[in-house]
């Protein structure tokens, strides 16, 4: 069994997250708004660890009123999430997940998140495994999660069928760049048969852009 995952962006109409030099502003207020909506109604939210680094995100629902924070679940295989980082704040619970190859060094982060009251999950040896992943988390009771990138983790769990709906929020802006991330990054299918296939279920102006949402159809 595994949690029911929606995937969420703001892309820019070339398909970027980001610009080149990390400049992630790309939803409009009224689409953050949509966002925290979801965040407010689901069990945990997940990033990768790349998103915690560039971003420093707090992954709380702090744009709308609420009773209640999901957990926040940062993917991240050799533990490099920095002790300060907003993701560790008190304002909600976290769970780390990394992979079961423990050194010294590691074996030290994990006592002191410990003791800071985060809960560690190791699945995989290189990556951290989304599969046992998505099935730990179920026995957790995280029955939804919304995946918020970045490009690379929506590769990651795109690859392994993974996710259920998308809804993406496409600006009115270009940022261009062959190195800037993209919706889904990674290493790409190879060929048409192997994509990802998605039926589109509804769609609507928001602000200054458009909000598009998608089931993904199994195959
Ligand atoms: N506009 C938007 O809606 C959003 C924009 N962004 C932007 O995206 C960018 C960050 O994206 P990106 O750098 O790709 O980082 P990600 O957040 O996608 O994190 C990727 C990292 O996750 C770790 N990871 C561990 N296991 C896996 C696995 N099985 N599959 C995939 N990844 C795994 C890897 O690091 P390790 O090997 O160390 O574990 C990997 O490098 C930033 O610029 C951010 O601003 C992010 C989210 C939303
Ligand atoms: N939906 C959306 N639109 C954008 O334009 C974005 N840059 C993001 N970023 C995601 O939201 C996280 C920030 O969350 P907090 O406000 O700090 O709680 C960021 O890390 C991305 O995952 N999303």
């Amino acid at each position: 069994m595994k949690p029911y995952v929606i995937s969420n962006v703001g892309i820019t109409l070339d398909g970027k997250l980001a610009t080149v030099n990390n400049d992630s502003r790309i939803s409009c207020e009224e689409d953050l708004i949509r966002v925290h909506k979801i965040r407010a109604k689901v069990d945990g939210i997940m990033v990768g660890i790349g998103t915690v680094l560039k971003d420093d995100p707090r992954l709380t629902v702090h744009k709308i009123k609420s009773d209640r924070n999901p957990v926040r679940i940062v993917v991240d295989s050799k533990l490099r999430v920095p002790l300060n980082a907003r993701v560790l704040n008190s304002d909600a619970k976290t769970i780390i997940a990394t992979t079961e190859d423990l050194d010294e060094e590691k074996q030290k982060k994990i006592k002191i998140l410990k003791e800071r009251g985060i809960d560690i999950v190791m699945c995989g040896e290189e990556k951290v495994d989304l599969r046992k992943l998505m099935n730990v988390l179920y026995k957790k009771g995280i029955k939804t999660i919304l995946l918020e990138g970045g490009g690379t983790l929506n590769w990651g769990m795109f690859k392994e069928g993974l996710v259920d709906e998308v809804s993406v929020y496409i600006a009115p802006k270009i940022f261009g760049g062959k190195n800037a991330p993209t919706y889904v990054d990674g290493e790409g299918f190879k060929s048409e048969e192997e994509s990802v296939k998605l039926e589109l279920k509804n769609f609507y102006r928001l602000g200054e852009g458009i909000v598009l949402e998608f089931k993904v159809i199994k195959p």
